[in-house]
């Protein structure tokens, strides 16, 4: 068994927890200050605890408090060289980490769709350690990138569910105002996401390619995609990536 701890069960580490424990082979341990936090994990590990100390104590340990909590928690830990730290904070370098512990360092970005395993995370470092690449695998899938291309993945897949759960939204809406039920149109618009996905995911065929491959010749699909072609939606997508790439940055205390 690999024992994880989690240090900040919010958002991002409730969603870590709640993946893992769909998992074999992880004793888990949550660990936050927050009695609520600590209660709304309680189904999904082995032990909640306040103690940093006791969330010390595990093979991994990951980090998920806030960005300006970090220091704060690593100056109450005291790892050893066999353990682990895993850091999901946004725009916190790995040279700001290891100085601060014995333990090998692994900065990750995850997303929040840990919790039903289909993440998409980033991982840097020089070696990433086996456990790491195990446990990033058994909540979803996981790249390899150079800590140089950390705030671009922080934009794109740590950030970037939002931006889906906004254009899933714009369409939920257009089917609600068109007559479909708030139900139906949130289930076929968040299926229609989730099929297109995994059809990119299982293809080898361009973006380009796929589209083509809705629309037929003179039907419904082409009406709308002119809509889009002769729009900045495009623009706008990638302006709301790199505002957060741009803040991703700004955390990490680069001026640029
Ligand atoms: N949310 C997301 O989708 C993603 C988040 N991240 C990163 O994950 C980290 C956490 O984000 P998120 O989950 O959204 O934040 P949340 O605020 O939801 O969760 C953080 C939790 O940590 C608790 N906490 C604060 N101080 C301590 C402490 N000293 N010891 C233990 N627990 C503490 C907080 O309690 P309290 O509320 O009482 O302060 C809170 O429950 C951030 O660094 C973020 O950059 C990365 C990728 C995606
Ligand atoms: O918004 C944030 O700062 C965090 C990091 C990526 C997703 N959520």
């Amino acid at each position: 068994m690999i024992h994880v701890s989690v240090i900040g069960c919010g958002n991002m580490g409730g969603a870590l927890l709640e993946g893992l424990s769909k998992a074999d082979g992880y004793t888990l341990t949550a660990c936050d200050l927050d009695p609520d936090a600590r209660e709304a994990v309680a189904e999904f590990v082995d032990e909640t605890t306040d103690d940093t100390g006791v969330a010390a104590a595990a093979d991994v340990v990951v980090l998920a408090v806030k960005p300006d909590i970090v220091d704060v928690v690593l100056e109450e830990i005291d790892l050893s060289p066999e353990q682990t730290l895993v850091s999901i904070a946004a725009g916190v370098r790995t040279d700001r980490l290891e100085p601060q512990t014995e333990a090998s360092v692994v900065r990750v970005m995850p997303n929040l769709a840990a919790a039903t395993q289909n993440m998409a995370a980033a991982v840097t470092g020089e070696e990433i350690p086996a456990v790491v690449e195990e446990l990033l695998d058994d909540v979803g899938e996981f790249v390899a990138v150079d800590e140089s291309q950390m705030d671009i993945a922080t934009a794109v897949n740590g950030s970037g569910p939002a931006f889906v759960f906004y254009l899933l939204g714009a369409m939920q809406d257009a089917g609600v105002e068109r007559g479909l039920e708030p139900e139906e149109a949130r289930t076929l618009a968040a299926q229609t996401f989730k099929g297109a996905a995994e059809t990119v995911l299982r293809s080898e065929r361009s973006i380009d390619d796929l589209i083509d491959a809705v629309c037929s010749p003179n039907g419904t699909t082409i009406e709308g995609m002119e809509v889009l072609w002769d729009s900045t939606a495009d623009e706008a997508v990638t302006d709301a990536v790199l505002a957060a790439e741009r803040r991703s940055r700004e955390l990490a205390g680069d001026d640029e």
